[in-house]
């Protein structure tokens, strides 16, 4: 099977991405990682562009020893001299020279005729010939560049001495089909093009870098260039992990192999977004977070009966622990069952069924359910199921930054008795709890207060605690809501209900702390 090289580019030109700014330290550190994932080239920088950039490179050069490393030059002497310099101490010194070809870069930028351009080429490649064993050559802006004059200039790199010739789509602009079609060109037209490899390097301008290199593939190039996570100048590069992984799920149709260590992805990727503040979008292919993530319940019914229904790429293949169910306002049963099993609670049917009803409506007000929501459902499901006096019916609360604030109170009392009173408090939480007290005709002393989130994000729910005294016995209490005062009127009514249990009906099993 033809083998396709991979060139990452993630330390230049995925540096060159707006607020990217990577050290020595952090370059090294990305480099090592490309060479555990099975990188081929790695284009550790720019040497003459900065010292900073000329110290990393080197440094990279001499650390990394299982791929050729490589850097950037323009078509002149002290760029190249900079990267030998840099690289000589590789284990496969490599130059990366280039010049743009396109009639608006030789026009505007480089205010260069097409001959000028060609001599210019041509110079750098015998120059750096003299000292470097592989040279690739980049016709920078190729895909917007007169098809004939690439041909040509292509031709006279070679001759030169050039041993990869990368036709870089610069500003995203080229489709898959007329991407191939310009290898065609260049494998008809060239002479000794069976010489080189043939590479590309693709920009994601208008979405298509991946889609671009896989064509470059089934036109014959033999070495893709990109960046982790496809960032890079402007919209990116293409995403070298979704292109080894197309690879892989469609080597039927690519018939190609890679020296790429798929299971190394996720940690690379996570490193460089890490190292680079660039964020991974969620939907991601490959590697965001809901890449292997199933939401709706007909794709986890699917899902769970078998994976293949819904998933082309197994997580573990890309490093990825495991798929995940999401529960969320569009999950259905089996995925609720699953996921409770998963937690280790085990329940009748009946309970699942009534739990997913409150779970649906709970779904409605919130995004995403964390697992810690789940818990805190059924452990509500639980305390709802203790034989307790009294019920919240419901309860309402006026506060303002200059009245005092006060709650209003329903309660179910243990004789099925609706109790309802009004009182006042310092704060909202007093009121309620002293309201609870005049409804409960008991002296309650409030011993412990405490709230959590439980979840994150402002839509989580709240958990609240109490420790209260009743005569003499102290008992705690929990309560769950999305609203914290209506938590805090559940925790003190359930500390409640437990102590009067206790006291009455001597129920030692009671759990006195939570
Ligand atoms: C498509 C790409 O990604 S190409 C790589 C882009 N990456 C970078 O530019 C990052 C690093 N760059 C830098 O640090 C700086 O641009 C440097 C150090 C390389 C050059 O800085 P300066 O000398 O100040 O030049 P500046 O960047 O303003 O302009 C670029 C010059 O290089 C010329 N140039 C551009 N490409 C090439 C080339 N391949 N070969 C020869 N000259 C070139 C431009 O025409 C311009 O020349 P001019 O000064 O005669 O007009
Ligand atoms: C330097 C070249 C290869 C480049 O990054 C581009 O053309 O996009
Ligand atoms: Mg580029």
């Amino acid at each position: 099977m033809k083998k396709v090289n991979f060139f990452d580019t993630t330390l230049r030109d995925g540096e060159q991405s707006a607020g990217v700014n990577l050290n020595r330290k952090e370059k090294l550190e990305i480099a090592k990682q490309l060479e555990r994932l099975g990188m081929d080239i790695i284009e550790a920088g720019f040497p003459a562009s900065s010292k900073g950039d000329f110290y990393s490179v080197q440094e990279i050069a001499k650390t990394v020893r299982n791929c050729s490393v490589t850097g950037l030059a323009r078509s002149v002497k002290h760029d190249i001299d900079a990267a030998w310099e840099a690289l000589k101490d590789g284990s496969e010194p490599r130059l990366h020279v280039f010049i743009a070809t396109s009639p608006i870069h030789r026009q505007y930028k480089l205010k260069m005729t097409e001959d000028e351009v060609i001599e210019n080429a041509v110079q750098a490649v015998q120059y750096a010939a003299k000292f470097f064993p592989v040279i690739q050559w980049s016709a920078e802006d190729a895909c917007r560049t007169e098809l004939p004059y690439l041909a040509k200039i292509v031709e006279k790199v070679i001759e030169a001495g050039a041993n990869v010739i990368n036709i870089p789509d610069t500003v995203g602009y080229i489709n898959p089909i007329e991407y191939g079609k310009i290898f065609e060109y260049l494998k008809n037209n060239v002479k000794n093009i069976d010489k080189v490899i043939l590479s590309a390097h693709c920009h994601d301008d208008l979405g298509m870098a991946v889609a671009n290199s896989l064509s470059a593939i089934e036109h014959g190039a033999g070495q893709i260039e990109g960046t982790i996570n496809g960032i890079g100048e402007r919209a990116g590069n293409a995403a070298l992990e979704e292109v080894a992984v197309a690879l892989h799920i469609r080597k039927d149709h690519y018939k190609v192999e890679t020296n790429i260590r798929l299971e190394e992805i996720k940690r690379t990727s996570d490193l460089v977004s890490k190292l680079t503040g660039m964020i991974v979008p969620p939907n991601k292919a490959i590697v965001g977070n809901n890449a292997f993530a199933h939401e709706s319940g007909i794709h986890q019914d699917g899902v769970l009966k078998e994976k293949t229904t819904y998933e082309i790429i197994s997580p573990q293949l890309v490093g990825v622990q495991t798929n995940s169910l999401v529960l969320g306002k569009h999950s259905g049963r089996h995925a609720f069952r699953v996921k409770l099993k998963e937690l280790g609670f085990s329940l009748e049917d009946e309970a699942i069924n009534r739990l997913f009803e409150e779970f649906k409506l709970l779904s409605e007000k919130k995004k995403e359910l964390t697992e810690d929501d789940l818990v805190a459902l059924v452990l509500e499901e639980q305390l709802k199921g203790e034989d307790g006096t009294y019920e919240l019916i419901s309860l309402q609360v006026n506060y303002g930054t200059e009245g005092v604030p006060t709650a209003t109170v329903t309660l179910k009392g243990h004789d099925g008795s609706i109790l309802q009173e009004a009182a006042t408090g310092n704060g909202s939480v007093e009121a309620i709890y002293n309201t609870l007290e005049r409804c409960m005709k008991q002296s309650i002393t409030l011993l412990d207060y405490r709230i959590q989130s439980n979840s994150s994000g402002r839509d989580a729910l709240a958990q609240v605690y109490v420790k209260v005294r009743v005569d003499d016995l102290e008992m705690g209490g929990r309560g769950i809501a999305q609203d914290v005062l209506a938590a805090s009127a559940k925790a003190y009514i359930n500390a409640v209900n437990r102590a009067i249990l206790l006291k009455y009906t001597s129920k030692e099993n009671l759990q006195t702390t939570i």
